[in-house]
């Protein structure tokens, strides 16, 4: 395997290890423990490495930052990638909590995911999120014109859609994301680690989204 996948194995399974931590932390003082993960292809290592992890996963609610207005068995689907992934071994055990309804579009379904939700044991034990090149993170794009009511509303969710992807999409608002004890940013490779460089040095949160978590505590895993 060659370096930079070893890499990116490890700090996989370092994430995973505080993941579990955080869990069994929370779940030592209440008696369920919420994580919310992002999706795309960064996590894959983390969510094998997370699944087999002692956890109380009966215990433990997972839902998704944002999730792509698709059938559960569509390809481009976190939910699946989830399933697939996360939700196996010791982890199948958790409960998934998904983003998508039978609702045509995400703005029909929004309030429906928002009630369901509303239901789960806030503020998550951690929120992990990824980024793209263009500094969005869970569905906040920087050419949504969405973007500013995600940044700024007190809903849970909102319906988003952006010319940058190809489906409509149903993400987390800014608010509900930060509602965490701890986050954290899951990233590879030395082009996003430029995006993240530029985000650092600015304060525009409309044009590089990610900006809106780097007020807060965050830890970042990182490889090349
Ligand atoms: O639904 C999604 O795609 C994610 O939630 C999204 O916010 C992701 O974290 C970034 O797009 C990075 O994706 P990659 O890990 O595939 O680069």
């Amino acid at each position: 395997m060659k370096t930079t996948e070893n890499a990116r194995e490890q700090i996989g399974a370092q994430l995973a290890v505080a993941a579990a931590h955080a869990l069994n932390e929370d779940l030592a003082s209440q008696p369920r423990a919420l994580l919310v993960v992002s999706g795309g292809s960064t996590p894959l290592p983390f969510f094998r490495r997370l699944a087999e992890q002692p956890v109380a996963w009966s215990r433990v609610d997972v839902t998704l930052a944002d999730e792509r207005w698709v059938p559960e068995e569509h390809a481009d689907s976190n939910a699946r990638l989830v399933r697939e992934t996360l939700l196996t071994g010791p982890a199948a055990a958790a409960t998934f909590h998904s983003l998508t309804t039978s609702d045509p579009t995400p703005e029909q379904g929004a309030a429906t995911v928002a009630a369901r939700l509303a239901t789960l044991p806030w503020p998550a034990s951690l929120v992990v999120l990824g980024m793209g090149n263009d500094g969005h993170t869970a569905s906040l794009f920087p050419d949504s014109g969405e973007l500013s009511l995600a940044l700024s509303t007190d809903d849970s969710v909102v319906a988003v859609r952006a010319p940058s992807v190809p489906q409509p999409r149903i993400t987390l608002s800014a608010a509900r994301l930060h509602d965490a004890r701890r986050h954290a940013l899951h990233l590879v490779g030395d082009a996003k680690k430029a995006v993240l460089a530029q985000a650092l040095s600015g304060d525009d949160v409309r044009e590089l989204p990610i900006r809106a978590f780097l007020t807060c505590p965050l830890t970042l895993y990182w490889a090349p």
